[in-house]
């Protein structure tokens, strides 16, 4: 059946080949079913090489393809990671604290609660300058060090929020810089200007043993000992986001300042998690992060519940479908004209090819 209409969709290709955009344009029913919304955000696909008999076999091929089934499932904390054997549940990071979601039958979301409850408090005192630095002096600057996964999405968010007048407001007088590159030119940009003093170093590594992460860890950590005058700094100056609690209480990081993850969450996943949530926190006050996250969880619920035709994720996928492995288009562009989304594409690539490489094809 589904070999069936895998050679309809293939007919299709043939038929879109010989067909001009301008042409499919024309037909203005065609234009406004393929403008859909959820809340603020609009999908308007109608510049996609598809007509209304193509996207009609691309929903069946989803149909048939069992995705409703495969999404209740990734809801349920069932292991739909095949390659890592591991539940995919981001969605319980944005989940409202009174939400229910379960992996191996134990409902996460009060633990997810708990860390976030954690990274206000924490977030709350730096920012008031009640906790204080080894000298006395209230932490105004923040350097995070992380890769990849651990780095990409923060740094997206950060960049996009940062002109937004009220996030710009909440991080008056403030600074949050990224080193990611082990090239010591990184290492001096993300350092220029900072005062040892005032500066609070957060280290992202969901396994604390990436290469990068910790050779930048231990250059920052030298840096800090050397200018305040005791390895006694490291307990008021560094912090983490890792599950690795272990590994950072080695390097001399207390444990109630790790800030913790679980292994259903994909580094290419979390900036939702501890790996976002605090260094933003940080930055622009936990209120404005927590609206990212109601905004996600949002967006959860829109795929949870919209149906087909109306879904902005699932269409999305399908046109990834068509134009990937139908059309046999190699790349994909993504063109943020709001120079706020700056970081979106870096991001993005990173989520999409690190997703590609560990899928597993049911054909393969
Ligand atoms: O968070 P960690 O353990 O330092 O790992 C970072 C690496 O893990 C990933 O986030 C996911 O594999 C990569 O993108 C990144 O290079």
């Amino acid at each position: 059946m589904a070999a069936a209409l895998w050679s309809d969709l293939k007919g299709q290709v043939a038929k879109m080949s010989g067909t001009h955009l301008r042409t499919l344009l024309q037909d203005q029913a065609r234009n406004d079913s393929m403008f859909v919304q959820s809340g603020q955000i609009v999908l308007d696909y109608c510049r996609q090489k598809v007509d209304t008999e193509t996207m009609s076999k691309l929903f069946e091929l989803a149909d048939k393809a069992g995705v409703e089934q495969k999404k209740t499932k990734m809801f349920a904390g069932e292991k739909i990671n095949e390659t890592e054997g591991r539940a995919v549940l981001h969605p319980a990071l944005r989940a409202p604290r009174d939400a229910a979601i379960s992996v191996d039958g134990q409902n996460v979301v009060p633990e997810v609660w708990k860390v976030l409850d954690a990274m206000k408090g924490f977030s709350d005192k730096v920012r008031s300058g009640e906790w204080k630095g080894h000298t006395g002096k209230a932490l105004t600057d923040v350097v995070c060090i992380g890769i990849g996964g651990s780095y990409l999405g923060v740094e997206f968010v950060y960049e996009a929020l940062k002109t937004c007048p009220e996030a710009a407001a909440a991080a008056n007088g403030r600074k949050l810089r990224f080193l990611a590159n082990v090239d010591p030119i990184d290492v001096k940009r993300a350092l220029e200007g900072l005062n040892a003093e005032t500066t609070l170093v957060v280290i992202i590594s969901k396994t604390f043993t990436t290469a990068e992460t910790m050779l930048n860890a231990k250059t920052v950590k030298a840096w800090l000992v050397k200018e305040l005058g005791s390895e006694d700094c490291v307990a008021k100056h560094v912090v983490a986001c890792s599950t690795a609690l272990d590994k950072t209480k080695a390097f001399g990081i207390d444990s109630n300042n790790v800030f913790g993850f679980w292994d259903w969450v994909g580094g290419r996943f979390s900036v939702w998690s501890a790996v976002g949530v605090l260094a933003l926190s940080l930055q622009y006050g936990f209120g404005t992060v927590n609206q990212f996250l109601e905004g996600g969880h949002a967006m959860d619920e829109h795929f949870q519940k919209a149906s087909a035709k109306e879904n902005l994720p699932l269409i999305l996928g399908l046109l990834d479908v068509w134009n990937g492995s139908l059309l046999g288009y190699e790349g994909v562009a993504i063109l943020p004209y709001c120079q706020a989304l700056l970081r979106f594409v870096p991001h993005i690539q990173q989520l999409d090819m690190e997703s590609r490489a560990l899928w597993k094809s049911p054909f393969r």
